[in-house]
C-alpha cells in the first residue's frame, strides 16, 4: 500500500514512512492511494472474530509487507492488553440506547484504541530500523493522556504535549500532568486547543525543524490513528448485524477534529454496510452547519461547553474529507485551503453539498441539551454517559438503528455529570487517587517561538533530539 498527501506534494510513501511522517511534508495530510474492499463473504467471517485479531485482518491490507503479519499480530495483542473489558469496545443496550463503549483502556477515552497501538508501533519500528522520535501533540483533553501512557517509559522516544490551560477538566489535566516519567513533558498554552493544534502544524510543517528534532505526531494527522479507528466500527457492526451484510447499521459520533467520525466514512468507503453517519458537534458546530449549508467558515471565538474536549473550531480531518469528496483531486484541495487561509471560507458548490449531505447527518447539541441527556440515560436504567457520549446520543434520537459511540468514561466529567443528576460517576481504578499526586508542567504563552525554544531546551537538557 502506499501513501500520498492531500494536496499532492508527497506521492508515493509506504507505511512506516507515513506513519513517521504524520503531517506531510507539503502541510496535506497523508491518505491510502487506495481503499481495499470488504465483500460479503469477508464481512460474515470477519463479524466472527475478536476484537484483535480483526485489528489485524483490518490493518493488513494497509501495512501490506511492511510488518511480518507474526510482528503485526503480537503488536496488537500487546496494545489491547491493558483493556479492562474483555471485548476491548463492546456494545452494550443501556439508557434507551446502543451504545459502542470505547473508554475501557488505560486513560477511559477512545483516544487509546489508537494511541495504544501507535506508541507501540513507533516503539517497534525504532528498534528495527534505529533513531529517535520526540511527539509533539495538541490535546483538548483525551489524546494527550492516552499518547502520554502510549509511550511514557519508552526509549528512543521524548513526548511533548500541549494542553489550553485551564480548558480541560482536572481530572484529565491530572492524568496528564502526574505522570512523571522523564521523557514526558506537559505544556500547558494560554489559549484554546485551536492555538494548540495551529502550533503543533506550524511546527511540522517547519521541516528543517521537524527534521532535526525528528518529530513524530500522536495527533489524528497521524493516519495509523485513523487506521486503529476504523476497526471498531466494523466489530460494532458484526455485533450488532450479527454479520449478516444485508443488516445495515448507522453511527452517531461526537465530533471535534473529525478523525473519528472520517474512521467510520472510510469504513462504510471499504464496504461496511452504514446507513448513516451522524456527526454529533456541541455549540462548536462548524461541522454541522458546513453539512446544512455547504459553508465551512469559523466563527470569530471557541465556545467553552460541558463537553471540552470538543471545543474546536478547525477540525484536522476534514481535509482527508475533502480530498475523498473532490475524488482525489489534490490541486483542487490545496486550492480550497488557500481559499480558506485567505478568506477564512470553504465554499462548496450544489453538487458536492449534495454528496456531502448523502455522506452524512449532523447535528448540534446546546450544553442544556447534553444535561437533559445525560438525565434521561441515567433516568432509563441508571446508565451514566459521559457528556460527548450525551451530544452524540442526543443526536441519535429517533433513529432505531443507530449505534452511538461512548468516547469518554462519565468520571472524567464529573462536575457535567453532577450538574445532570446530582451526583457524580464513580471513578474507576485508573482514575483514583489523582488528585493527590505531584504534578509536572510548564505554563507557555500560544506562540510556536515559546513552545520551540521549551522542547530545544528540553531536548539539550535530556540528550536527546539535534
Ligand atoms: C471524549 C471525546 N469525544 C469526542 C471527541 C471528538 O473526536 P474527534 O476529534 O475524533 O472528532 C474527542 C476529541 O476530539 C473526545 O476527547
Ligand atoms: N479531542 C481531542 C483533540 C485532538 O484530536 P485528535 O484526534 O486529532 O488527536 C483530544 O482529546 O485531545
Amino acid at each position: 500500500m502506499h501513501y500520498l498527501s492531500t494536496r499532492g506534494g508527497v506521492t508515493s510513501i509506504g507505511f512506516a514512512d507515513a506513519v513517521t511522517m504524520g503531517l506531510a511534508t507539503d502541510g496535506g495530510l497523508l491518505v491510502p492511494a487506495e481503499l481495499p474492499r470488504v465483500d460479503a463473504a469477508t464481512l460474515r467471517a470477519w463479524s466472527q472474530l475478536s476484537f484483535q485479531e480483526l485489528a489485524l485482518e483490518v490493518f493488513t491490507p494497509f501495512v501490506g509487507d511492511e510488518i511480518p503479519r507474526e510482528d503485526l499480530r503480537a503488536l496488537i495483542d500487546r496494545s489491547y492488553a491493558g483493556f479492562s473489558h474483555p471485548e476491548v469496545t463492546p456494545v452494550v443496550e443501556a439508557g434507551g440506547a446502543r451504545i459502542l463503549e470505547l473508554f475501557h483502556g488505560p486513560t477511559a477515552a477512545f483516544k487509546d484504541v489508537a494511541l495504544q497501538f501507535l506508541g507501540n508501533l513507533f516503539e517497534y519500528l525504532l528498534a528495527r530500523d534505529g533513531g529517535e522520535f520526540n511527539i509533539v501533540g495538541a490535546t483538548s483533553g483525551d489524546t494527550g493522556s492516552a499518547a502520554i501512557y502510549g509511550v511514557r517509559g519508552k526509549a528512543g522516544i521524548q513526548v511533548f504535549i500541549l494542553h489550553p490551560k485551564g480548558r480541560v477538566s482536572p481530572i484529565q489535566a491530572r492524568q496528564m500532568t502526574t505522570v512523571l516519567d522523564d521523557n514526558v513533558h506537559n505544556i500547558a498554552v494560554e489559549g484554546t486547543f485551536d492555538d494548540a493544534q495551529r502550533i503543533v502544524k506550524t511546527l511540522f510543517s517547519d521541516l528543517p525543524f521537524k527534521r532535526s528534532h525528528h518529530l513524530g505526531a500522536v495527533n489524528s494527522i497521524n493516519w495509523a490513528r485513523i487506521l486503529a479507528q476504523m476497526v471498531y466500527y466494523f466489530y460494532a457492526w458484526g455485533r450488532v448485524s450479527g454479520g449478516d451484510p444485508e443488516r445495515a447499521v448507522s453511527f452517531s459520533v461526537p465530533t471535534g477534529n473529525f478523525g473519528d467520525v472520517f474512521a467510520g466514512y472510510l469504513a462504510r468507503r471499504m464496504g461496511l454496510p452504514v446507513r448513516r453517519l451522524v456527526i454529533a458537534t456541541n455549540r462548536n458546530d462548524i461541522l454541522t452547519r458546513f453539512v446544512d449549508s455547504g459553508i465551512y467558515a469559523a466563527e470569530s471565538q471557541v465556545h467553552r461547553t460541558l463537553s471540552p474536549a470538543m471545543d474546536i473550531q478547525l477540525a484536522s480531518n476534514f481535509e482527508r474529507y475533502l480530498y475523498f469528496l473532490h475524488d482525489g483531486d489534490c490541486a483542487r484541495v490545496r486550492a480550497l485551503f488557500e481559499g480558506l487561509r485567505e478568506h477564512g471560507r470553504i465554499e462548496l458548490d450544489a453538487e458536492r453539498h449534495a454528496r456531502v449531505r448523502a455522506d452524512f447527518d449532523a447535528r448540534a447539541a446546546s450544553d442544556a441539551e447534553t444535561l437533559e441527556q445525560i438525565r434521561a440515560s441515567y433516568e432509563h436504567d441508571g446508565y451514566i454517559c459521559c457528556p460527548h457520549t450525551a451530544v452524540g446520543v442526543h443526536a441519535a434520537r429517533g433513529m432505531d438503528d443507530a449505534v452511538c459511540l461512548a468516547t469518554a468514561h462519565p468520571a472524567k466529567f464529573n462536575e457535567a455529570v453532577e450538574q445532570a443528576i446530582g451526583r457524580g460517576a464513580p471513578l474507576p481504578s485508573s482514575l483514583q487517587g489523582l488528585m493527590e499526586r505531584e504534578q509536572r508542567c510548564v505554563d507557555l504563552p500560544a506562540t510556536v517561538e515559546a513552545v520551540k525554544s521549551e522542547i530545544e531546551r528540553t531536548l539539550a537538557a535530556t540528550g536527546a533530539g539535534a
